[in-house]
């Protein structure tokens, strides 16, 4: 039942073991070249990446919860957030492998090279490699040192020969993604619950600030988690979607920037409206070549625009007002292709950010808007879409664009309005931040 799962001490000890790997960085284009038209085989071979990787980022986020700074692992939420983590990795580690006949495991050790794609060699997983005949915590070399294994010897080659998998393996992909996906659905609340214990931490602490070191925890957290949703959401939607030729997962090859900003605009401008009862919204002027496009995911890019602008809608409104609706000035939006990075830049005038409240901006639960945050209460499986009040907004966004080697920048100029500049990576090429 949930909520009751406890770490027993042998669980301790493999959480521990499995913490003392590093973890290993995934690139947006090894995604993309990995994913191609899989087949069973590279799916497996998927599986078998993640059923090594997954729970050593879930092995340090246990143990990090369990170590945060000023006491704030001894609240409830954190404790449960901690017991999720724990759990899914107590499911991956124990997730029953097969056995597959010689020439099966002949063929998924093989070079395959045509498209030379692989997704890096995770560090070895002593629970898993028995199914490839690896030797345990070894680094290839004979020595029994953490070392990653030598490349050569840990290559998942995306171009799985063309033989007839036999069903076990299909089936193992299958039993695989639905274990994912259910580890996905327990860590949904996640930020809702996490947020909850820094709030519960605050009161029991009367303050109202959190510090340096807890910001960084929460940094480092959120991005390890938008890193394992990634992984995850990428094998599921790879397992189980039909294929389409600008998808591969979750990734759109040809993500066209005109199509996601524009959508993000009326989105936010839709619940700009509805939480003041307006008509039409400020207007937003979109200027974005048509057809630029680039490898990204959507999901991200849009969430990003969407919070952005609620920001500056908001300040827009506050601004001036609600009542002459044809006199709002325009927010800008101006997205520019250079050789490394795709620039969105979105202007306001909505009076800007005093210059003292700028280092505040980027912590977590710092909003302006009264009245809204989350409170004791709160239940909700993730955030929904009100027009402000968590204060993630910017820092949640910032954690998105640097995850794929971009960027988040905001100049203020108070008294007038506000610019923020969105920096996206076109070359793809950046490993995953992980600490
Ligand atoms: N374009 C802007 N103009 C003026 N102030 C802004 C702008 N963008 C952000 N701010 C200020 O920064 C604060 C934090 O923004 P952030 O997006 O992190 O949280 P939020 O909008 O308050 O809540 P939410 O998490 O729901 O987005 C806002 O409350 C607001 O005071």
């Amino acid at each position: 039942m949930a909520g009751t799962f406890r770490i027993t001490p042998a669980l301790w000890d493999k959480i521990h073991h499995f913490a003392s790997f590093p973890q290993t960085g995934v690139s947006l284009q090894q995604m993309v070249l990995f994913g191609q038209n899989p087949s069973q085989g590279t799916l497996f071979k998927a599986s078998h990446f993640l059923a090594e990787e997954l729970p050593i980022r879930l092995a340090h986020r246990v143990k990090e919860l369990d170590m945060l700074p000023h006491d704030l692992s001894d609240t409830p939420s954190i404790n449960k957030v901690k017991n999720w983590y724990a759990q899914s990795f107590e499911e991956l580690i124990t997730f029953p492998t097969i056995r597959l006949p010689p020439k099966v495991k002949e063929s998924l050790m093989t070079s395959h090279t045509s498209g030379g794609t692989q997704l890096p060699g995770s560090t070895p997983n002593p629970s898993l490699v028995k199914m490839f005949g690896q030797p345990s915590g070894s680094n290839g070399n004979g020595d029994k040192t953490k070392l990653r294994i030598p490349i050569e010897r840990s290559r998942y080659y995306a171009a799985a020969p063309n033989i007839d998998w036999p069903p076990e393996v299909q089936d193992y992909n299958t039993r695989f993604t639905k274990t994912l996906e259910n580890i996905k659905r327990r860590h949904d609340p996640t930020v809702t619950t996490v947020a909850q214990g820094v709030l519960e931490w605050k009161r029991t602490h009367k303050t109202q600030f959190i510090g340096h070191d807890i910001q960084a925890w929460l940094d480092r957290f959120y991005m390890s988690r938008i890193g394992i949703r990634f992984l995850i959401g990428q094998h599921i939607a790879l397992n189980t979607l039909q294929s389409h030729p600008d998808y591969v997962g979750i990734i759109c090859t040809n993500t066209n920037v005109h199509d996601v900003v524009h959508e993000a605009i009326e989105n936010a401008r839709f619940v700009c409206e509805e939480h003041y009862a307006m008509f039409k919204g400020p207007p937003v002027q979109l200027i974005c070549p048509m057809n630029l496009a680039f490898p990204y995911v959507p999901g991200h890019l849009s969430h990003i625009c969407f919070e952005l602008l609620k920001n500056s809608l908001r300040a827009v409104v506050e601004r001036f007002g609600h009542e002459h609706e044809e006199l709002l000035p325009p927010i800008k939006v101006i997205v520019v292709e250079g050789k490394e990075d795709i620039t969105i830049k979105i202007s306001d005038e909505g009076g800007g950010i005093p210059r003292s409240a700028i280092p505040l901006i980027w912590t977590y639960m710092y909003t302006t808007m009264e009245g809204q945050g989350i409170d004791q209460d709160f239940h909700d499986t993730d955030f929904k879409a009100p027009m402000a009040g968590f204060g993630y907004g910017l820092p949640l966004s910032r954690l998105y664009a640097r995850y794929f080697g971009g960027d988040l920048r905001l100049i203020s100029m108070e008294g007038y309005g506000t610019d923020v500049y969105i920096h996206l990576n076109r070359l793809s090429s950046s490993r995953e931040p992980l600490q």
